[in-house]
């Protein structure tokens, strides 16, 4: 178990902005470290090695935990130095990040009518055997629902995502995930989604209905206290 994270201070300690250039090789670190860690991921679970080797990897794995924790931690709701929110790069994103072994990761590209995402999902995101776990799909258009937010220019956060699972989602099959707004009504957000294989764009596996809401600027301070003075 991991143990619990401590309650953010009241500032970021005053820490010094990074230039660009440290900035994108600790990018470049972090996505390298990601990688490993998603092979690492997909190897365990579909590993059919003796229960030996299985002990021997745990041990070593114990040792690089103790590697990474023995420099310092973040806290919770710090930001990242490596991101920059609301709206630019979350690294560390369990959809989009590349320094997060739970992400496939996604890639984001803006089209026409909203945004689209693309990934492979592996056997660690697996449901059914063969297909991808229904809390996956939920996960996938939840965050790309909130990028189509961000990018109609108000950063939101979900209220409410509603569902249907018309086939199953194959895992290693390139994904097509659609998102865009499809009306606005004050602060809320009305977003529509759907997740197809790249394959097959035109036939819609899960579809999605949600709303989101922009946060009032008071609730914005209150639940993101490390959130930069001007975001
Ligand atoms: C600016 C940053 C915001 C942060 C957003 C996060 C990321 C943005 C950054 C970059 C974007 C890029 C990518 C997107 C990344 C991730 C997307 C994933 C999104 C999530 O994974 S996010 C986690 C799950 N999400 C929650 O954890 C929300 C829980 N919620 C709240 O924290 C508050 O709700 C809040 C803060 C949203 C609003 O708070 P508030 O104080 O500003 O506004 P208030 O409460 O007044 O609600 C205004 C109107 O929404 C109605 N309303 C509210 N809740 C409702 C409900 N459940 N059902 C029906 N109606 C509801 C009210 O009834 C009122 O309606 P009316 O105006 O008609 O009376």
């Amino acid at each position: 178990m991991n143990p619990p994270l401590a309650e953010p201070p009241a500032t970021n300690g005053g820490t010094p902005r990074p230039t660009d250039e440290e900035l994108a090789r600790r990018r470049t670190a972090v996505g390298e470290l990601g990688h490993e860690l998603r092979a690492l991921v997909d190897a365990a679970v579909r590993t059919t090695a003796p229960d030996a080797t299985l002990r021997h990897v745990a041990d070593h794995v114990r040792r690089l935990t103790a590697e990474l924790t023995g420099g310092g931690q973040r806290v919770r709701a710090e930001i990242p130095a490596v991101d920059e929110f609301p709206g630019g790069p979350r690294m560390y994103s369990p959809v989009t990040g590349p320094g997060s072994p739970l992400a496939p990761p996604v890639e984001v590209v803006p089209e026409a009518a909203g945004l689209v995402g693309r990934c492979v999902l592996g056997i660690a995101h697996e449901g059914p055997p063969g297909y991808a776990h229904g809390g996956m799909s939920a996960m996938l258009l939840d965050e790309l629902m909130g990028h189509a937010c961000a990018a109609a220019g108000a950063p939101a956060m979900t209220i409410s995502l509603r569902l249907r699972y018309h086939g199953p989602v194959p895992v290693g099959t390139p994904l097509r995930i659609a998102a865009r707004v499809a009306r606005t009504e004050g602060r809320k957000l009305h977003v529509d989604g759907s997740i197809a294989t790249e394959a097959t764009p035109d036939t819609a596996l899960v579809t999605a209905e949600a709303v989101f809401v922009a946060p009032d600027p008071a609730r914005l301070r209150a639940l993101f206290p490390h959130l930069p003075a001007t975001p």
